[in-house]
């Protein structure tokens, strides 16, 4: 289970006035517990989503306060949280570093005890899954953004991690596969934490966190938390 203690996240600012840069607070305080096996998170533009989810495998570390995944401390054992929480970034291209999708695949695997022939077969099979087989030495700058996408899932899926925090993973997605990720997404025995504006995959999810500068505003039912949220928005239910 990920446990967030009475979390704070501040950065540096510059101050307009050209002082010294100013503390500014981007997420917190945050206490939360996350159990279910399905979260949502939503919330507008900039109001920290991607900041706590970033938390939750170390990618940001609180400023106060703790978050742990079982009984490692996000802060202190940042490697090993990083091989038990997955994490799919909205843009593909912060985590595709390799020439083409079956050596990106088979770098995420470089820490699993494989030959290099059973990296390559456990790359494709990990490509087949997302529609890729036959993209699999096409060069990653030539594939659709969605592709890139659907690559970066199959990337980090192929490592299996216990959790996977995916940050909007369906934003570039036409509507055919963005229905195909959504069922596997779904279907996964693994817990996922999804930062979404998708309300109808929020809906989908055990338990909404709704944020609004940068604090939880809302914890509960999908429901309620989606009519929370059309409210905060105001937007008509
Ligand atoms: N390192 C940083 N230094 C200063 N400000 C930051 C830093 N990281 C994030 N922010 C600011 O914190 C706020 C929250 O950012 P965050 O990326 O968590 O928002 P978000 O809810 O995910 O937004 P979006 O839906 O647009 O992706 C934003 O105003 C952002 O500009």
């Amino acid at each position: 289970m990920i446990a967030l203690d009475d979390v704070l996240v501040t950065a540096y600012s510059p101050d307009p006035d050209g002082g010294a840069d100013r503390v500014v607070r981007l997420l917190g305080p945050v206490t939360l517990e996350l159990a279910e096996r399905r979260i949502a998170i939503v919330g507008a533009n900039g109001s920290g989503k991607s900041t706590l989810a970033r938390l939750l495998n170390g990618l940001v570390l609180p400023s106060s306060g703790t978050v742990r995944v079982d009984d490692l401390d996000t802060a202190r054992d940042g490697a090993a949280v990083r091989r038990r929480v997955g994490f799919m970034f909205t843009d593909p291209d912060a985590q595709l570093v390799m020439p083409t999708p079956v050596e990106d695949v088979a770098l995420s695997l470089r820490r699993l005890p494989l030959t290099s022939t059973e990296r390559d077969v456990a790359a494709r099979a990990a490509l087949a899954r997302l529609g890729l087989a036959d993209r699999a030495e096409v060069p990653v700058h030539a594939l659709s953004g969605g592709q890139r996408q659907l690559l970066a899932l199959a990337s980090v899926l192929a490592t299996e991690p216990a959790v996977l925090v995916c940050d909007e993973p369906t934003t570039l997605l036409d509507l055919r596969w963005r229905g195909v990720v959504d069922r596997l997404l779904d279907d996964l025995d693994q817990q996922v934490i999804t930062v979404t504006h998708d309300l109808d995959a929020a809906l989908r999810a055990q338990r909404v966190l709704v944020i609004d500068d940068g604090a939880v505003v809302f914890d509960g039912d999908p429901a309620d938390g989606v009519a929370s949220y059309r409210a905060l928005m105001q937007v008509p239910t």
